[in-house]
């Protein structure tokens, strides 16, 4: 499947760190006459969290579900754990961890009784390093549904529900987890403790890989975010890194005789010092803004939906150039 297109990229691309988990290049998906992927990008470490962050339909759940080996992709280099998704075998499966978007099966079931019965299907993959599967007493103590451990799983709350979805993506005890839009209607309080969840998992060196349209848990949440957007990935980079290159040019703002003046500059403080020996006390209204991370990320959603910018220009809001 990979072999042409990916001469092209991947021969002029350094080999894989030892310690990356996720290896994608040049990825492309095309869905009839839709091209939703354009070339995706990128890698993630051991024991990083990396949040894949754009609007509805940028291909998020495209790109989580070539990696868990779900969707045949059209074109590109795909390495999981070491393995190509597309030939993955069932000791690769095994050490993957898989949240779905809704998982609304097994209502009937008992919160014990299911993680026990799905849990044993890890245990021929229990290696001296990793004793698989995770055992349910510590593991519904992880996710914090000790107390409902006896009860049906269609009576749980709707935060206690997505706890359980995680409980049972992480029962084989994965190396990489795999989230799609974990938290979509969970209340801010619910929120807040799965991502203490999802940072305890990283802290004992599991990669997660978390997809959401929201921007501010994207700043909690990731050590590194990854924009995707246009079919390609427009930024990819620590949030204050991100925040560092958004903010990079300053826009300035001021009045003079009666007329408004705008001018964007990387360097606002020489600017304005300019613009004083020039006009003196000619100016008033002065303003200098920098843009914040959630500014440049509308602005540029809202460019690429109507159309009158492309994912390469869009690239270009975070310093990220052609890749
Ligand atoms: N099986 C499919 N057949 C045809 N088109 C599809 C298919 N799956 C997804 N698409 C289209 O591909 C695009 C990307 O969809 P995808 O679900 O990957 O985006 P997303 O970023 O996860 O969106 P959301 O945030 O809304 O979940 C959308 O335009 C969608 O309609």
């Amino acid at each position: 499947m990979s072999t042409t297109h990916a001469l092209s990229e991947a021969g002029s691309s350094p080999p894989p760190e030892r310690d990356t988990v996720i290896d994608v290049r040049d990825l492309r998906m095309r869905y009839r006459s839709q091209d939703v992927l354009n070339g995706v990008g990128f890698t993630a470490r051991r024991g990083e969290v990396v949040v894949l962050l754009g609007p509805n339909g940028a291909g998020k759940t495209t790109t989580i579900e070539v990696l868990e080996g779900f969707r045949m992709r059209s074109a590109g280099d795909v390495t999981v754990l070491g393995a190509d998704p597309a030939r993955g075998d069932e000791r690769w499966r095994a050490r993957l961890g898989i949240v779905l978007q809704s998982w609304r099966d097994h209502g009937k079931w008992r919160v014990r009784e299911l993680l026990a019965h799905l849990g044993s299907y890890y245990a021929p993959y229990s290696t001296a390093l990793v004793q698989r599967p995770w055992d349910v007493d510590e593991l519904l103590a992880a996710v914090g549904l000790t107390e409902q451990a006896e009860k049906r799983i269609g009576t749980l709350s709707g935060g206690q529900r997505r706890r359980f979805d995680v409980a049972i993506g992480i029962v084989g005890r994965p190396e990489l987890l795999f989230l799609d839009e974990p938290t979509a209607g969970l209340d801010p309080e619910a929120r807040q403790e799965f991502h203490g969840l999802v940072r305890g998992l990283a802290d004992e060196n599991t990669t997660v890989l978390l997809t959401t349209h929201d921007l501010a848990e994207a700043e909690k949440l990731a050590d590194r975010i990854l924009i995707l957007a246009g079919g390609r990935i427009v930024a990819d980079g620590a949030a204050e890194e991100l925040a560092r290159q958004a903010s990079a040019e300053a826009t300035v703002r001021w009045t003079r005789d009666g007329q408004s003046f705008e001018q964007a500059t990387a360097e606002p403080t020489r600017f304005v010092r300019q613009l004083f020996e020039e006009h003196g006390e000619a100016i008033g209204g002065l303003e200098v803004r920098r843009a914040s991370l959630e500014d440049t990320y509308l602005t540029m959603v809202r460019e690429l939906e109507t159309g009158s910018v492309t994912g390469e220009q869009a690239a270009h809001a975070f310093g990220k150039g052609s890749r």
